[in-house]
């Protein structure tokens, strides 16, 4: 198909997900793609594994080839390049490692990777032998990262209780990671220095017992992201939806800060609208602008 181009067209901003599918709708993929379509950016995706699985739990895993995997780079990379790429449940070492290929192949930017271990539901969403590779692999090719308490814990090898040990983990995690950023914009995120060069480590706090506050280490500074805890228990894809709303804000060409602070936000805007849906811990309700 030859396309017209002598009419000049908009720019629409490109957000990819790169994630496990979650067939209610709660997690994975489908938040992903509603709240990049929420905040006005055109979503792509790429799936690693499909997920049998509801607000009660994950039944089932369906891991797709490294071929399929591929395919679907492919598609993407070489039609719609994406303006930033959310890495959320990779799955398997072999899904692991195709990811890390295609990343470098493709060149890909502006990478905010969710390093989802285990659902909130208690099951486990990266095979034991994938984590190394996600550790020394992936991790490097982000400009951003975004444990919860659980994982920063597993990545700092620290217990984190409170606010003090999240700090001390951030540190600890950085540490690792010192001059070891191979990421493509990790010199010049949207103008601004990656001056240590190696990825942003944003830990949050809605698995604290204190406030549900994110702590994000970022040049060698700390900058806490603090919004009220709601109390609300349907918190299903939550981690999901705050990396996709970070991508989509970076696609935006917003700097890091600004695109963690309005996607707190947005976090936070979507707890309050006090969704309650299965019969388990439900999904947000992205629809927050429209239905308030
Ligand atoms: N009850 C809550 N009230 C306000 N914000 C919350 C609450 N629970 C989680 N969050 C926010 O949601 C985002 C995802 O956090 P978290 O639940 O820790 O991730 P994950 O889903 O990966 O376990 C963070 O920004 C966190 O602060
Ligand atoms: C496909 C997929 N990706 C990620 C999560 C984690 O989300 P949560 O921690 O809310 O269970 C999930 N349950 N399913």
């Amino acid at each position: 198909m030859n396309k017209d181009k002598t009419i000049e067209k908009k720019k629409i901003p490109c957000a990819l997900t790169i994630a496990g599918s979650d067939c209610s709708g709660g997690a994975g993929i489908q938040a992903d793609i509603k709240t990049m379509l929420s905040l006005g950016v055109y979503a792509s995706s790429i799936i690693t594994s499909l997920t049998a699985q509801n607000t009660l739990g994950v039944r089932d895993i369906f891991d797709l080839t490294r071929h399929f995997l591929d395919e679907q780079f492919d598609a993407v990379f070489t039609d719609i390049y994406p303006d930033a790429v959310k890495i959320g449940m990779v799955s398997n070492k072999e899904i692991v490692e195709g990811i890390v290929e295609n990343l470098k192949k493709y060149k890909a930017k502006k990478i905010v990777v969710d390093p989802v271990m285990v659902s909130t539901s208690g099951s486990v969403l990266l095979q034991e032998d994938a984590i190394s590779i996600l550790v020394n692999e992936l991790i490097p090719l982000a400009t951003m990262i975004t444990p919860n308490i659980p994982e920063a814990s597993k990545l700092s090898g620290l217990e984190i209780k409170k606010r003090e040990d999240m700090i001390k983990a951030a540190y600890l995690i950085d540490e690792k990671y010192k001059g070891k950023s191979i990421a493509s914009d990790s010199s010049n995120l949207n103008g601004k220095c990656n001056k240590n060069n190696r990825p942003a480590i944003l830990i949050k706090g809605g698995h604290s017992i204190e406030d549900a506050n994110d702590l994000l280490l970022y040049n060698g500074e700390l900058t806490w992201f603090e919004n009220e805890r709601i109390h609300n228990d349907n918190t299903h894809g939550t981690g999901c939806t705050l990396s996709s709303a970070i991508a989509s804000y970076l696609s935006l060409g917003y700097d890091l800060k600004e695109a963690i602070k309005h996607a707190k936000e947005y976090i936070t805007n979507a707890l309050k609208c006090d969704f309650d849906l299965g019969a388990g811990s439900g999904p947000l309700n992205h629809a927050w602008k429209i239905t308030g």
